[in-house]
């Protein structure tokens, strides 16, 4: 099975880029604004024709289709689901067009939406809807196409952040194994939701690996800005977060988490304090680590840390680095409050 290529060029936009991504993953496109996401996405879709374009997927050469003949589902911030049906219409919509049967396509609808989490919400109209409901019904509506390829954009960006982390929770189930791309400006649904990532800047690529590399050991000054959210990966336990080499990073907001809940501990880099000696007081999580870099950050200076559960970004001024004479090899303790770090559900 091969994936999905994409090669393009829109000169009025100034776009101009070459990608392939592998099939059964999914791959988060980042970048500034105006730095042509869109531009991609809808190549892809075929909602927009760029000058040149070549779009395959699966073997199959996409670039002359008209956009319903593509086999791709977008999803957008915006669930877009179509005012006038209730919800389970609204899913077997999809099925209908492909030309199945009314009872067959409700049926297959009714599957997707208990997929989703949405079984209950049937006989609503999108108005009836919350913001996270309507965008189950959404995912529900694109699956039920049986895209060969997913396409999301922003999918999480109009929830709230009671929400965000429920439809997270119900992407990462549904996305895996398929074929994806992910729009977003967000750190937590990258690291969370995609295996790869391609960084693309004034319409060009100009960063792609795993995901897992870019936010660790970031190449340019956008994943570097991206990854200045310190961010890991664990389980709820009583009180934060357990990180897969076992130790407890203490934080707040999983207090409804059940122990053990997949969870992630996110908090910024001027909440982490560093010290040459481990320090005591108030609730907080000591690490020890090693200066990897220390580069400009604004009127900052930012470190990366590899501790033992991940590389983590500290900023601090100027003096305090050259008081605590920090470079890199330097072996620090890192500290930081529980108050600092919020903790949710992955
Ligand atoms: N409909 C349009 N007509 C003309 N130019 C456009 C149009 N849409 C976008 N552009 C321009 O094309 C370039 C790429 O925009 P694109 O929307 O693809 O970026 P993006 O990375 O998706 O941005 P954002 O994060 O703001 O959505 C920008 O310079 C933008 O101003």
């Amino acid at each position: 099975m091969s994936g999905l290529s994409v090669r393009l060029r829109d000169v009025a936009r100034r776009v101009a880029v070459d990608l392939s991504m592998q099939a059964g993953r999914t791959t988060a496109l980042l970048g500034p604004n105006g730095a042509g996401k869109s531009t991609v996405l809808t190549a892809v879709a075929g909602t927009h024709r760029p000058d040149e374009v070549d779009v395959r997927l699966g073997g199959r050469d996409l670039s002359g289709l008209a956009a319903h003949r593509r086999r791709v589902a977008l999803l957008a911030q915006d669930p877009l689901l179509l005012p006038h049906l209730d919800a389970l219409d609204n899913v077997a919509f999809a099925p209908r067009a492909q030309g199945r049967g009314r009872r067959e396509a409700r049926r297959l609808a009714a599957g997707w939406l208990e997929t989703v989490g949405a079984t209950g919400l049937e006989d609503r109209r999108p108005a009836q809807l919350s913001g996270g409901q309507a965008q189950r019904v959404a995912i529900a509506r694109a699956l039920a196409a049986e895209p060969e390829a997913l396409l999301l954009d922003e999918p999480l960006a109009a929830l709230d952040v009671d929400a965000a982390p429920e439809i997270r929770h119900v992407l990462r189930q549904v996305l895996a194994g398929r074929t994806v791309v992910l729009v977003t400006h967000d750190v937590v649904d990258a690291a969370l939701l995609a295996d790869q990532a391609v960084v693309l800047e004034q319409g060009r690529v100009v960063e792609s690996g795993p995901v897992t590399d870019l936010l660790s050991a970031p190449r340019t000054p956008f994943a570097a800005r991206l990854a200045g959210t310190n961010l890991l990966q664990g389980r709820a336990v009583d009180g934060g977060l357990q990180a897969t080499d076992g130790t407890v990073m203490r934080g707040i907001g999983g207090e409804q988490l059940a122990p053990g809940t997949a969870a992630v501990a996110t908090f910024r880099p001027d909440t982490v304090a560093v010290h040459a000696a481990p320090p005591g007081g108030s609730p907080r999580t000591v690490l020890p680590g090693e200066v990897v870099a220390v580069e400009p950050s604004g009127s900052a200076v930012r470190l990366r840390v590899r501790s033992t559960m991940g590389v983590l970004v500290a900023d601090l001024t100027p003096a305090a680095v050259a008081e605590l004479d920090l470079r890199t090899g330097a072996r620090v303790h890192l500290a930081v409050k529980a108050a600092a770090v919020r903790i949710s559900q992955a």
